[in-house]
């Protein structure tokens, strides 16, 4: 349990901007999961992803560790932005696309 949450912590240091999602970008299998690729897409910048059907340890402790029960979970320099209908909501108002940009700028 403290080792995965290691490794959560980990992951979300270590990449400034990871979505945790079902599937893969290139084939997402949850209507969650595949809105939130489209909308990274849209924004055109390199993120990491953790496929979280191939991880069930992250899958279960995730949730505990940002304390939000669903996925997909968009986290961008270190803070949870959200899912799916908050990553869309923040792309449409623009806000989504210059915090991507600002967390992958070298
Ligand atoms: N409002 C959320 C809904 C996401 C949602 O309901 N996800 C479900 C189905 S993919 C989920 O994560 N269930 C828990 C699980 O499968 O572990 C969003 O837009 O991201």
């Amino acid at each position: 349990m403290d080792d995965v949450m290691e490794v959560i912590r980990e992951q979300i240091e270590k990449n400034p901007v990871i979505l945790y999602m079902k599937g893969s970008p290139q084939f997402p299998q949850c209507g969650f999961s595949a809105r939130a690729v489209e909308v990274m897409t849209a924004i055109g910048k390199p993120f990491a992803y953790v496929n979280i059907l191939e991880a069930p340890e992250i899958r279960a402790n995730l949730p505990k560790y940002g304390n939000w029960p669903t996925f997909p979970q968009l986290w961008v320099k270190g803070e949870l932005i959200g899912g799916s209908d908050i990553i869309l909501e923040m792309h449409r108002s623009g806000e989504l696309g210059p915090m991507v940009e600002d967390a992958t700028a070298a």
